[in-house]
């Protein structure tokens, strides 16, 4: 029997009042597969990650995560939300940060369990930060707290992994060796990533899906400057690696 699709969306609509924000949106993440979600600002991007994580409801179409509704899938989501700060004296250390991963219907001050150790310690080791386990979470630079936020979403051993623009306030070097640590996960689980950096997702994942209310587009890697044009306007264009507006 062919294994269900990690993501599947078919004829997917919401709305957040009357307006529609989704139309349409058929998309179908095979188990593996590493995927980019692209689009202009107010496309529907982090709507259609909540919708697949269950924390809104379609009006119409249907939504499965491996052949499952959103809200029975759960446990097998890891999510990376948008903007993860903390305020420099925020008073968690890593260990608890990426603890919430593990708790579900626990509350945040749950004392640990046994397995938590191990747990939080082989998801920091995943993605390189075990040295920071006892950190003060606010006292982290952007990368690294990058990676702690990835490995919360790991914590609980997700076969799909949902990340909101995680390379929004990282440099240059971060995001290259970020899209090397992707890289070596995707061996166990498919991903989709949010992200605004056209040039960048074009070289690292495998297919991309263009959304501006519906799928403008969706396919291989990469993009051609044509598809660009219909997504943000005939004044989009790759330069370097970034999406530039030129007047
Ligand atoms: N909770 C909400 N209530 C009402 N409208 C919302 C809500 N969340 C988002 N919207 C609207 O829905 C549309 C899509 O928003 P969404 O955040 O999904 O877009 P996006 O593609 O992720 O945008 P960006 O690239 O700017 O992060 C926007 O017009 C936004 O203003």
């Amino acid at each position: 029997m062919t294994p269900a699709p990690a993501l599947e969306f078919s004829h997917v609509g919401f709305s957040y009042g009357t307006a529609p924000t989704l139309e349409d949106v058929s998309l179908r993440v095979g188990a593996g597969e590493f995927w980019a979600l692209i689009g202009p600002n107010g496309g529907g991007k982090s709507t259609l990650l909540k919708l697949a994580l269950g924390l809104l409801v379609s009006d119409s179409g249907e939504i499965r995560i491996f052949g499952k509704p959103p809200a029975e899938a759960r446990a097998r989501v890891g999510y990376v939300p948008q903007f993860a700060t903390f305020p420099r004296d925020f008073p968690l250390a890593v260990e608890q940060v990426v603890l919430q991963g593990r708790l579900d219907s626990r509350n945040w001050w749950h004392p640990m369990r046994k397995g938590d150790h191990a747990a939080i310690r082989t998801a920091l080791d995943r993605v390189g930060v075990a040295d920071l386990v006892a950190r003060p979470i606010g006292s982290l630079s952007g990368g690294q707290l990058q990676r702690v936020m990835i490995a919360r979403a790991l914590v609980a051993d997700p076969t799909l992994l949902l990340l909101d623009e995680p390379t929004a306030h990282v440099d240059t070097d971060a995001e290259t060796s970020f899209f090397d640590l992707l890289a070596g996960l995707r061996n166990s689980m498919a991903i989709v990533m949010v992200s605004h950096d056209v040039g960048l997702v074009s070289r690292h994942v495998d297919h991309i899906a263009c959304l501006k209310r519906t799928l403008v587009w969706h396919g291989a890697a990469p993009l051609t400057e044509g598809i660009l044009a219909q997504l943000y306007g005939a004044s989009a264009r790759l330069v370097d690696h970034r999406l530039t507006e030129t007047s």
